[in-house]
This record gives structure tokens, C-alpha cells and sequence, in this order.
């Protein structure tokens, strides 16, 4: 049986520091102590981390460093990388760190090693794509690839997805990559219109090949592609990705054209395996060695590294501090950088997919909040968005603002401006503005004092808004695998705390077995109602209809 959280000497030492130091302003902080940013910034694979305009100062990680020893976050660490059973309710290894490990490790998972059979898939991944990208896989009617549409959904969409995009600079210019995921047809109808049959190449990505709406999807893709080839032709342009090769023989793709993956890797931390076969395709394979070796320098600094130094620790402690003492309900997530554009959107299930749960492990209810809502778009935009809420309104909510040094463009003075709002934000964000600034600036400005009193209120900003800064040299492969497995670890560290099992995702069940009577009762009209009468009329409406 866990200790409950809240029983913890360490979180009731937190406890008692965040009363005794309520109301402490950042900006203070930072006036006492100018070596503040020195103090509370850390660096490690390639990425540097200013966690300084968070609420807390030396006593407070102190004590949250205590929390991770007492919850045992460095065993329950070693025991993911050591392949243990870690996720309990599925009785599964969790080793998506093993994919990025290189070919001259080993690891034990029972009595074998897996390296060798992760590094086979890899060279058989690249062999392919090496095929593709150089022209000499050619579509039935002899023509080079252009569009490779890699057809899945969570984790088997979202990571190809954003990590194509993010690196979208580094892609083979002849191949355009597509994504379909949505059961809802005008996704793929959209798409299809747009591209040659002849040219393009399907990646059927589904771990269990058995998902709803990628089976429609690839049965839909199929048909359309019969309808312009033949069957002998399928295999040119068909490939998939997963774990359950018998459902792929099924769907009518043969082995040598289905790359393999484990059931110890989860679909959120997919995008290592060969889900991530789009984004090789895209990259290259060294772009991709680069890609898992990003990862890989991440997964040692978070071995290896004292959890005072240690990235994914340290955020995952702000993370915490921020969502069980200071009550903060979200984390938007702010990239700098156009081609992180949906990196928001990827961790949003690596965070709440994983931590977005109320019962720990031992089954017994969380006794803290969990896992934070997780959102955000670019930067700017958000800037002319949603960010006056973030200054001004009622709630207190954190913010990760993550930016590139470099460009991968000519075009300096937009990443000067890019830059300069980006540490702009987070200084207003964390000093505000009070009253006696905001009057001093309408005086200088020649107010009349009676307009100054009217908008005195509206003008203040309160400040003391946590935010975290991550910053990369480049956006690069390696850059963008550290800063994947930075999250994934900070997602771990996390759930460690809170006791839950990170890795499972049980709250997503419900709602597919109840879609699967109604597709039943949307296509028989006979089928008597059996549901709320909200359900019922909702479904009656529809039946009329289709
Ligand atoms: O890759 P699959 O098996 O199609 O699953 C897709 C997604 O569905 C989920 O299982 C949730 O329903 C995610 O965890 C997963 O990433």
C-alpha cells in the first residue's frame, strides 16, 4: 500500500511552507537574490531550463527535491529503465527508452535481450526509406513517391505528425506527408482529391489494429485506391505499423511490409518505434538516428543526473508546486516557433492521457489533484489571443514558453522580434505591473487625474504568474527528441508522485463501447431506444437523418 501523498512528511513540510509564505512576489524574489536565474536555471542534453519566475525560492526546492526521495522517484525511475512491470493494470514493461538506446547496449526483458530486434526494425525501417526517398521504390505504374499518408490516431498520429511538422525544414522536398486520423470523413475526403494513387504510399500506423476510426479510415483509403489499381498493386503502395501482425496479414498487407513494435511501448511514447516511420521517410534515416539520439542524451541526464540538476525533475516539481499548493488548474504551452505548432497539441495526450487520473496505482483515490489541462498554441498568436486572460484573469495558470536561439531561416530580424516577445511575456507575466507604475506611466503620458483614477483597475497587472523558459539552439532532430523525452520524463516523475499509473488509459474505454451500440442503432432504425432521452433524441434526429 503507497503512503497517501498528502501523508508524506515532505508534502505536509510543503504545506506549511506555502502558508507561511503566501502572497511572496516573484519580482521581490528576484530584487533580494541577483543570482536568482543563475540559481534556477539548469541545462542538459542540448536543452537549458530557466525555471527562476516560478513562486518558489531555495527552501521550497529543497523541499520538493525531499518529495521525490520520499515518493521514491529515483527506484521508481530505475525500474522503467530496468524493464520492470511499471504499468501494473496492464501488467506491460514500459521501455519506450529502450528504442532509443544504441545498437551496442543491451537490455533484459526476462531472459532477452531487445536491442538487437529494435535495432532489426530500425535497419529495416531505413532500408525502406532509403528506397523511397532515393526513387527506386516506384508505384504501379513506375513513377516515384510523392505523398506518404500515414493514416492513425492518439499516439499514432499525433507523433508523426508534429514531429514532421517540427522538423519540416530537414524533409525530402519531393515528399509532401499527409495525416488523416478523424473517423469523420472530410478528413480523408479532403485529401484524397488532393493526391495521385499512383504516387502515393499508405502507412496503415495502428498498435493494436483494431481502432475504430483507422480501420474505417484504411478500408476507406483501400477502396479508393482499388478503384484506380488492383489488388496486385497494393503492396507498393500499403505498408503498416504495429504490434499485432495477424490483423495486418488480415487487412491484406504482408509481413514484409509490416513494421513490428512491442506491446512495452505506448502509444503516446510511440513516435521512437516505427510509428515514427513517416517522419524517417520525411527526415532520413540520420535525421532520425539523431532524432533517438536527442532522446537518448535526455534518458541519461535524467539517469544519471542528481535530481537537483535533472531537467525532467525539476519540471515535474515546478509542475507539481504549481498544481497542488498553488492551485494552478493548466499548463499553457507556448512555442516560439511556428514549427512547434503542434507540439501543444502532442502533449496534451503525453500529459493527460498519462496523468489525467484519480486513483493510484494501489487503487485507492488520489489524495491531491493530478495531471493540470495542457494547451496553448504559437507564441505570438496566442499573444493577440488568449493571453489576456493569462495576465489578467481570475484563474492562475502556468505557462512553458519554449523557443529556438537560431532559426532555420535567413530572416533575422523576425527572430529578433520573435525572441524579444517571448522574454517580454514572461517578464510581464512574472513582474506585472502595480498601481503606482501604471499611474506613473498615464502622468508621464499627460492623463487627466480623473481619467487616471477611471483607468487605474483595468490597467494593473498583477504579475506572479509562474512560467518555465526552454530554449534550444536550433530546432534540429536531436533538439526535438531531447525535448520530447524531457516531457515524457517529466510525465513520469509526475505520475511517480502522484502514485498513478501513468501508463494506462482505462478513462478512454467508456465512450468506445457506447459509440459501437450506437452505430449499431444509428444503422438499424428498428432498434428500439434504450438510452437517456437526451441520447435517444439526439439519435432520432439523426436517424431522420441519414
Ligand atoms: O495505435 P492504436 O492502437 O490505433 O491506438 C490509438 C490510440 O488510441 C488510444 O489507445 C486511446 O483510445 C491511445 O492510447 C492510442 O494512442
Amino acid at each position: 500500500m503507497r503512503t497517501t501523498l498528502t501523508a508524506t512528511a515532505a508534502f505536509q513540510a510543503l504545506q506549511q511552507h506555502h502558508t507561511e509564505n503566501k502572497g511572496r512576489q516573484v519580482r521581490h524574489l528576484f530584487a533580494q537574490d541577483p543570482a536568482r536565474f543563475d540559481k534556477l536555471s539548469v541545462e542538459g542534453a542540448g536543452l537549458f531550463l530557466d525555471y527562476s519566475k516560478n513562486i518558489v525560492d531555495d527552501k521550497t526546492m529543497t523541499l520538493l527535491y525531499a518529495l521525490a526521495r520520499e515518493t521514491e522517484v529515483e527506484a521508481q525511475r530505475d525500474a522503467m529503465f530496468a524493464g520492470k512491470e511499471v504499468n501494473r493494470t496492464e501488467h506491460r514493461a514500459v521501455l519506450h527508452t529502450a528504442l532509443r538506446k544504441p545498437r551496442n547496449e543491451t537490455l533484459l526483458l526476462g531472459q532477452q535481450d531487445i536491442i538487437p530486434e529494435i535495432h532489426e526494425v530500425l535497419d529495416r525501417m531505413a532500408a525502406f526509406s532509403e528506397r523511397v526517398r532515393s526513387g527506386t521504390w516506384r508505384g504501379y505504374d513506375d513513377r516515384e513517391i510523392t505523398d506518404i499518408v500515414n493514416i492513425g490516431i492518439g499516439g499514432s498520429y499525433l507523433g508523426p505528425k508534429m514531429t514532421c511538422q517540427a522538423l519540416r525544414s530537414f524533409a525530402h522536398p519531393r515528399l509532401n506527408t499527409h495525416f488523416v486520423s478523424n473517423v469523420d470523413g472530410h478528413d480523408l475526403d479532403a485529401l484524397l482529391s488532393r493526391i495521385n494513387p499512383a504516387t502515393t504510399l499508405f502507412i496503415i500506423a495502428s498498435k493494436g489494429f483494431n481502432t475504430a476510426e483507422t480501420m474505417m479510415n484504411a478500408q476507406s483509403a483501400r477502396a479508393w485506391f482499388l478503384h484506380h489499381a488492383t489488388e496486385n498493386d497494393l503492396s507498393k503502395h500499403f505498408v503498416a505499423v504495429s504490434t499485432h501482425l495477424d490483423a495486418v496479414q488480415a487487412f491484406g498487407i504482408a509481413p514484409e511490409n509490416m513494421f513490428p513494435f512491442w506491446d512495452w511501448v505506448g502509444g503516446r511514447y510511440s513516435v521512437w518505434s516505427a510509428i515514427g516511420l513517416a517522419l524517417m521517410l520525411a527526415i532520413g534515416t540520420e535525421g532520425f538516428k539523431e532524432f533517438l539520439a536527442g532522446a537518448h542524451a535526455m534518458d541519461r541526464h535524467f539517469q544519471d543526473t542528481p535530481l537537483e540538476q535533472n531537467l525532467p525533475v525539476i519540471l515535474a516539481l515546478i509542475g507539481i508546486w504549481n498544481r497542488n499548493f498553488l492551485g494552478s488548474s493548466s499548463i499553457s504551452i507556448a512555442p516560439y516557433h511556428q514549427d512547434l505548432r503542434l507540439f501543444p497539441g502532442y502533449l496534451q495526450q503525453l500529459e493527460m492521457e498519462s496523468n489525467g487520473k484519480s486513483v493510484q496505482v494501489d487503487g485507492a483515490k488520489t489524495s491531491t489533484t493530478t495531471c493540470p489541462v495542457i494547451w496553448g498554441d504559437v507564441g505570438t498568436n496566442g499573444q493577440h489571443a488568449y493571453f489576456q486572460l493569462l495576465h489578467q484573469g481570475t484563474d492562475i495558470m502556468a505557462v512553458d514558453f519554449i523557443a529556438a536561439l537560431k532559426p532555420t531561416h535567413a530572416l533575422e530580424q523576425h527572430q529578433v522580434l520573435l525572441l524579444a516577445n517571448c522574454f517580454a511575456q514572461s517578464e510581464a507575466f512574472m513582474r506585472g505591473k502595480n498601481a503606482e507604475e501604471v499611474r506613473a506611466d498615464m502622468q508621464a503620458q499627460g492623463l487627466p487625474a480623473a481619467e487616471i483614477d477611471k483607468l487605474l483597475p483595468h490597467r494593473i497587472f498583477p504579475g506572479n504568474r509562474p512560467s518555465n523558459t526552454i530554449l534550444m539552439d536550433t530546432l534540429n532532430p536531436g533538439a526535438l527528441g531531447a525535448l520530447i523525452a524531457l516531457y515524457e520524463h517529466k510525465v513520469f516523475v509526475q505520475g511517480a508522485i502522484w502514485g498513478i499509473n501513468s501508463f494506462d488509459q482505462w478513462g478512454v474505454e467508456l465512450g468506445k463501447v457506447l459509440a459501437k451500440n450506437i452505430a449499431a442503432e444509428l444503422g438499424d432504425k428498428a432498434k428500439p431506444e434504450q438510452h437517456d432521452s437526451s441520447t435517444n433524441g439526439l439519435i432520432a434526429r439523426a436517424r431522420a437523418a441519414l
